[in-house]
């Protein structure tokens, strides 16, 4: 690839007492491509992602967005800086409303003293943006944007998560396993989702252990073995048992499975 990554990380190191989660471990994401992130179980794909969005600390290695080294001792200042996680547990508060969800922790506030001062919110508009975000990603299927969170399904609720990160992540868009508690149609729907997002050119780390998601929607597929990146590989050159062959040291990475990098 000629272009520069968005998120870079080079050498990164994070140790549990005697348990090496990630050892030495690279990660590239280059703009507007969804780049899957698999492995076996411990492999350290989440040790991973949580050190490039700051919900872990690495104890060492470099990270670079855009192109200029940061460190994100939390993960709001990762959100600070356009980097945006949707957990497998989501963080959304079931009894709220969709809209409330969709701005919890960045509510808006009323112009004036009455914001300033008061610290009332503009709840007309925070509904309005609301409205707007899930429409624009197709969600609007979600009627009712007062609704609270706990009445809707698994894939209503993971689209929400979706559609919240993708309405504030500026620069990048980290997914931990969205499909993996939903049914073949809510996982349909999401997947449209990341497409979606995609489409709108924000790029999209996407962690799953499902194979035909993954290689239904990647671009490139990052291999994570025994705490570090094995390959890169490119979903049109691999086959899904390539793909776990490689993450389980069935097989070494071959010249013709590797993505442009
Ligand atoms: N907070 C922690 N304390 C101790 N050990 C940890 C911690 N987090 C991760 N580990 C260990 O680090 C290793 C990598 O874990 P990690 O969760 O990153 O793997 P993973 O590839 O995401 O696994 P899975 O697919 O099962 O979620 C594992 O051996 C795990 O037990």
């Amino acid at each position: 690839m000629t272009q520069e990554p968005v998120l870079f990380a080079r050498g990164l190191n994070k140790r549990y007492g005697k348990v090496v989660a990630i050892d030495n471990s690279d990660f590239d994401l280059y703009p507007g491509e969804i780049l899957a992130v698999i492995g076996d179980n411990g492999a350290g794909k989440s040790t991973l992602i949580k050190a490039v969005s700051g919900a872990v600390v690495p104890d060492s290695g470099e990270i670079r967005l855009d192109g200029k080294p940061v460190q994100f001792p939390n993960p709001q200042s990762a959100r600070d800086a356009g980097i945006e996680t949707v957990y497998q547990q989501l963080a959304l508060s079931p009894a709220l409303s969709i809209a409330d969800n969709m701005f919890l922790g960045r509510e808006i506030r009323r112009e004036g003293f009455a914001g300033q001062y008061l610290r009332m919110l503009d709840k007309p508009k925070m509904r309005s943006v609301a409205r707007e975000k899930l429409n624009e990603l197709g969600l609007m299927t979600i009627q009712n944007i007062d609704q609270p969170v706990e009445t809707l399904s698994g894939g209503q609720r993971q689209g929400v998560a979706v559609a919240r990160a993708a309405a504030f992540g500026s620069k990048v868009l980290i997914l931990d396993e969205p499909t993996a508690a939903l049914g073949v149609k809510e996982s349909r729907k999401v997947l449209d989702l990341i497409l979606e997002v995609r489409s709108r050119g924000l790029p999209i780390v996407l962690i799953s252990h499902n194979m035909p998601h993954v290689f239904e929607i990647a671009d490139r597929i990052h291999v994570h073995r025994l705490g570090r990146r094995l390959c890169v590989i490119d979903p049109k050159a691999a086959t899904m048992s390539d793909a776990v062959a490689l993450m389980t040291g069935a097989k070494a990475p071959e010249a013709s499975m590797l993505a442009a990098a």
